[in-house]
Order: structure tokens, then sequence, then C-alpha cells
């Protein structure tokens, strides 16, 4: 069996004396769309923050496509094929739809820019449309699809969803996560977290649960979708 395209080991996180991740291990397989589920402060967003190098472990491990990228730094995590869209979007207000998809393929060589661009027109219509309106001005729905456009413009092998459904209204998460399945389609391996436990269920073949900084459960989708205590805690019956 091939090796998975990333490994996290015993990944210890902490904000000063508040330990955020105690100790979490997990794998996602190349073109496997695998979900973290959590309730508030569970330590979702300080996962992918130190996934994408914006925060250093205290201990532990990162294996990303056979680099060890536990501390490496943010840009050279982008190079290597990790793209974040990250919590609240945070799309550059004051510049155009084609501005931040720009910015995004700051990676890339200027030629490929471009193309990279149309590529992610071609997933997001919407965005093709609005290319020249000020990113600030876009609803929450086309701001979340500027922000997961911008992490696809690096052509990344992994993308990290940060919470794509927060603050949107349940047509527009349905559509984000339409649009997912086609990026899935297209063979982007997703490591995606979500408070909407049952749409990233729905998206992910496998996932696993975060409580206080630890993992307490794991699963297929379906098996976690049938759970009573996923039910209970999570799926809202
Ligand atoms: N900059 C920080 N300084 C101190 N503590 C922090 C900081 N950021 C997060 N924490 C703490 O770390 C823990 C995990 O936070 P994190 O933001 O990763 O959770 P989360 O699962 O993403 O929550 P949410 O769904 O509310 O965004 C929380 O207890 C939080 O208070």
């Amino acid at each position: 069996m091939t090796a998975p395209l990333l490994q996290i080991e015993d990944l210890h996180v902490s904000y000063g004396h508040i330990q955020a991740l105690k100790g979490i291990s997990l794998s996602v397989r190349e073109k496997e769309v695998v979900a973290i589920l959590g309730a508030n402060g569970a330590g979702k967003t300080t996962l992918m923050r130190t996934l994408s190098g914006l925060l250093t472990p205290k201990s532990g491990k990162i294996t990303f496509a056979g680099h060890d990228t536990t501390r490496m730094g943010a840009d050279r995590i982008v190079r290597l094929g990790i793209g974040q869209s990250p919590e609240g979007r945070r799309v550059f207000g004051t510049l155009s739809v084609a501005e931040n998809l720009r910015m995004g393929g700051f990676t890339r060589p200027i030629a490929e820019i471009d193309a990279s661009c149309e590529h992610v027109y071609k997933i997001f219509p919407r965005l093709y449309e609005r290319r020249a309106q000020l990113a600030g001005t876009l609803s929450g729905g086309e701001q979340q699809m500027l922000a997961i456009g911008r992490a696809l413009v690096t052509k990344p092998r992994l993308l990290l969803l940060d919470e794509p459904s927060l603050g949107l209204a349940p047509i527009i998460v349905r559509n984000i996560f339409q649009v997912l399945r086609d990026v899935r389609e297209t063979g982007v391996t997703i490591l995606i977290v979500e408070q909407n436990a049952r749409m990233a269920l729905k998206l992910a073949d496998r996932g696993y649960v975060l409580e206080v900084g630890k993992l307490s459960h794991e699963g297929s989708s379906r098996e976690l979708l049938s759970s009573p205590e996923i039910q209970a805690a999570y799926l809202g019956h």
C-alpha cells in the first residue's frame, strides 16, 4: 500500500499554556475527502493553521507527500501543494475578484496564472461574472467561492477547507457543497473541517471527530452518519 498523502502523528499545539491540540494522529490518502467534525473550540482551525504552516506545533510530526512539513514555512508548504481556504474567508476586500485570484497564484509561474484563473472561472462561473467587482462587496456565498477559488489557483494536491458553510444560508451551503463535489471529481484531495456535520459527511469518504483537542471517533462517513452517538451530538436528532 502506498503511503498516505498526509500523515499527522501525535500532534500537540499550544497557545502559551492553552493546549489546543493534545496528540492528534490521522492520515489522508490521495484523492480521499476527509471531514473533521467538532464543536466550537475543539481545535479545528488550529489544526488547519498548523497544517498550512501558520502555527508551529510543540511536538509531533506532519508528513506531506513524503516531506516533513512539521516546521516548514507557509510559503514552502503552498509550493509543495497544500492550498487553504481559511475560516471567515479572508478575501482582500479592496481588490477585485480577478486580483484576489491572481494573488492566490503567487507561487505559480506568471505564464500559468491566467490559465489557473480560467480553470477556477470554469468551476465558479459566478466569479467570472463578478471578476471586476471588489471582493468586499460580494455576498457571503460569493466570498466563500472566491476563498475556495483562490486556494485552487495554486493547483493544490491537498485542499484544506475551514468551515466553508459558516454564516451562509442553507441553499448557498448546498450550492458550495455541490461545487466541492465537482472539485473532488478533478482529483483534488480534500480535508474539510465543519460544524455542519451532515453536509461534510455527505461529501466525505471518512471522518474524524475532534473534541477539546483530541480525536474521539473515526470511521467511514456512512458509519458516522448512522452512529446514534454522533447523531445526538452533531447531527441534531
Ligand atoms: N490565538 C489564540 N490564543 C489563545 N488561545 C487560542 C487562540 N486561538 C485559539 N485558541 C484556543 O484554542 C482552542 C481551539 O481553538 P480553535 O479556533 O482551533 O477551535 P475551532 O474548533 O476552530 O473552533 P470554532 O469552530 O469556534 O472556530 C480554543 O480553546 C481557543 O480558545
